[in-house]
């Protein structure tokens, strides 16, 4: 192991770092691989992304990890034999993306995996007062390592929360780190399976930025085509596009207590899951046969009004430029909806910063990883963002 140990020190002073960051969201669509070379830490890093892919998942893949995901009574042993399969599929994956790109596993200096959430249950969703927030990703680094031979970085949200936070959203981090501006007070937004901002004002420093998940970004779309539909999600919102608002279900699906809880706050497809759409439908009034199209463009309403909600939050005397990512920002009605609820804000998506949008979470684990070996925690911090070095390190033999 001491062999081991003198590499991560060597490459824990190198200038710069080859790393791959790795996410699987909550959309369960594919594994995110950019490989990444990053110079520097804290204020002082450089990122470039030097290769992106996303690797779709079959549906092998996608129905084991749905035996257990977002549920309340998952069966332990299949979360027992998912840590190291999970780790070991990402692992063959990343070293397929590797071939692709024509590089080998001895050029990479670390690989920062993020693994599959399966359960995130902060404690205002648990309700236990006696037990802490808490969250569950699977994908054990030492597989990854060991299959690989890269020295690994994973399960990079049990230091958050040990030191206050939820575990999420991180995006915070990398968003601090890359897209801090002098002049101009941004806001990123992240339409995935669930939506987060980060907001950072012009020439702040880390204590006066501001992040927090919001609601639905596409979970709820997407868990209702695949049930109603048998499609993976719908493409361009041809679907939601032929429909109509229902007023009365969108009240319903807004009129929840995690919409008036306080920002900052988490939280995932544990909420917002079928089982709430039924719910609200009922409360709703519109009776039980609206048509698909009318309940898909009323969710694509409630995915914006979320973001409305929030966006409310925000010091309305400066000017803020929007750059929006996730897979919601190639949802045409959603960049519609989100026009004509925000008509003061500016946006465009990320790669007007120079980071490809689907690109930009993968990043961000790389650059916890080149923290938590390089970085240092001065940085500053608060208990909703503890600047902690997040990451457990797996070494190969
Ligand atoms: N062309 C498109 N039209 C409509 N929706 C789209 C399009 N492309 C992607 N999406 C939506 O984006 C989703 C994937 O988004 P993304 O990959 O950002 O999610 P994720 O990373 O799994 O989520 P999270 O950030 O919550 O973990 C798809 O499931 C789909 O709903
Ligand atoms: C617990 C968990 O995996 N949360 C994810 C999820 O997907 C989006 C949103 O909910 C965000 O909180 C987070 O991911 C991003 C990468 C984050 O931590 O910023």
């Amino acid at each position: 192991m001491k062999n081991s140990i003198e590499k991560l020190c060597k490459i824990a002073n190198k200038e710069s770092r080859i790393i791959i960051g790795l996410m699987s969201g909550t959309s369960l669509d594919g594994l995110d691989i950019a490989l990444c070379g990053i110079s520097g830490s804290g204020r002082e890093t450089r990122a470039e992304l030097m290769e992106f892919v996303t690797l779709p998942y079959g549906s092998v893949f996608r129905e084991r990890i749905r035996e257990v995901f977002a549920k309340k009574d998952g069966a332990l042993e299949k979360v027992c034999l998912l840590h190291p399969w999970i780790a070991r599929e990402h692992a063959g994956m990343v070293l397929k993306a590797l071939e692709d790109w024509g590089r080998l596993p001895a050029e990479i200096d670390i690989v920062a995996s993020h693994g599959q959430t399966v359960y995130h249950a902060p404690r205002s969703f648990h309700g236990y007062r006696e037990f802490p927030n808490a969250t569950l990703q699977l994908g054990d680094g030492d597989h990854m390592a060991e299959i690989t031979g890269i020295i690994t970085i994973s399960d990079f949200r049990q230091k958050h929360i040990a030191a206050g936070g939820e575990g999420a959203p991180l995006a915070v981090y990398g968003d601090y780190l890359l897209f801090m501006d002098t002049t101009e007070s941004r806001l990123l937004l992240n339409m995935g399976g669930i939506s987060n901002l980060t907001f950072l004002p012009a020439g702040g420093s880390f204590d006066k930025v501001f992040c927090t998940d919001i609601g639905p970004g596409n979970t709820l779309m997407d868990a209702y085509v695949q049930k109603y539909l048998g499609l993976p999600y719908d493409k361009d919102a041809r679907i939601a596009s032929r429909g109509r608002l229902r007023e009365g279900l969108l009240r319903s699906l807004m009129d929840d207590p995690f919409f008036r809880m306080p920002f900052p706050k988490t939280t995932g497809p544990e909420l917002f899951n079928m089982d709430y759409l039924y719910k609200a439908i009922k409360s709703s009034g519109e009776g039980n046969d609206i048509p698909h199209e009318d309940i898909l463009h009323t969710l694509a309403h409630f995915t914006v009004e979320g973001i409305a909600q929030c966006m409310a939050h925000l010091p309305g005397d400066m000017p803020i430029k929007g750059y929006v990512s996730g897979g919601g920002a190639s949802n045409p009605l959603i960049l519609q909806l989100l026009k004509k609820a925000c008509p003061d804000l500016q946006f465009s998506d990320t790669s007007a910063l120079g980071l490809h949008p689907d690109a930009k979470e993968a990043v961000l684990f790389a650059l916890l990883a080149n923290e938590m070996v390089s970085g240092s925690t001065e940085t500053g911090g608060t208990v909703a963002y503890p600047w902690v070095g997040m990451g457990k390190i797996s070494l190969p033999q």
